[in-house]
């Protein structure tokens, strides 16, 4: 039977290759998938985990990081109740990017959506990004930061993990209003909210 008592989405976003399918793939399926081809748009996946004894269903959306699929994936932010955003950090442009991808966050995402800093393949020899230079960057725009390796499984479990805590904290003190699938319309109105701004997201 499928019940839980939470249902979040969390979105991943960052450039091209940085890892966010194989992040999602890691933590849903525990595997590291090889020949990964680019996502095309979004795709997304589902797994429940418990926190505190309940049931927390986390749906993942994993964008795809090209340029040409940004008007797409853009419309997925708005309805997030948690943001990842991923930078390699064996690939220094990949972090340059940063910047613009805040830029978005700010522009489509909700202001009270919860924002990770994640800087992934931390098992590979040629990092360009020091940690430090991830953590300060986190810390100037307010983000909780961690470094995985979707390959290695470090510290994925933990990402996910931390998020479904945050937010069923965020939930439980604000009452979260109970998820609606049609919130995730961009347009979307929802009987269930007066407030045509807010929809499943935390007040
Ligand atoms: N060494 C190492 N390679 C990784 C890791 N995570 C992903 N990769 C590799 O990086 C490449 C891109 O991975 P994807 O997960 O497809 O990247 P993405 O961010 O989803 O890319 P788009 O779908 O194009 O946005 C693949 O060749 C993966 O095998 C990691 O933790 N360590």
């Amino acid at each position: 039977m499928d019940d839980y008592k939470f249902l979040f989405k969390v979105v991943l976003v960052g450039n091209a290759g940085v890892g966010k399918t194989c992040l999602v793939r890691r933590f849903t399926q525990g595997l590291f998938p090889p020949g990964q081809g680019a996502t095309i748009g979004v795709d997304f996946m589902i797994k429940t985990v418990d926190v505190d004894n309940e049931k927390v269903k986390l749906q993942i959306w994993d964008t795809a990081g090209q340029e040409r699929f940004r008007s797409i994936t853009q419309s997925y932010y708005r309805s997030a109740h948690a943001l990842i955003l991923v930078y390699d950090i064996s690939c220094q442009p990949t972090f340059d990017c940063l910047p613009d991808w805040l830029r978005e966050i700010e522009e489509y995402a909700s202001s009270k959506v919860l924002r990770v800093l994640v800087g992934n393949k931390i098992d590979r020899e040629d990092r360009e990004i020091p940690t430090h230079v991830g953590e300060e960057f986190a810390e100037r725009h307010n983000m909780y930061f961690l470094e995985t390796s979707a390959k290695e499984a470090e510290n994925v479990e933990r990402l996910f993990m931390q998020i479904a805590e945050d937010l069923m904290k965020q939930a439980r003190s604000r009452d979260l209003p109970r998820y609606d699938a049609s919130t995730t319309n961009i347009n979307g109105r929802t009987s269930t909210v007066s407030d045509s701004n807010c929809c499943s997201r935390f007040q």
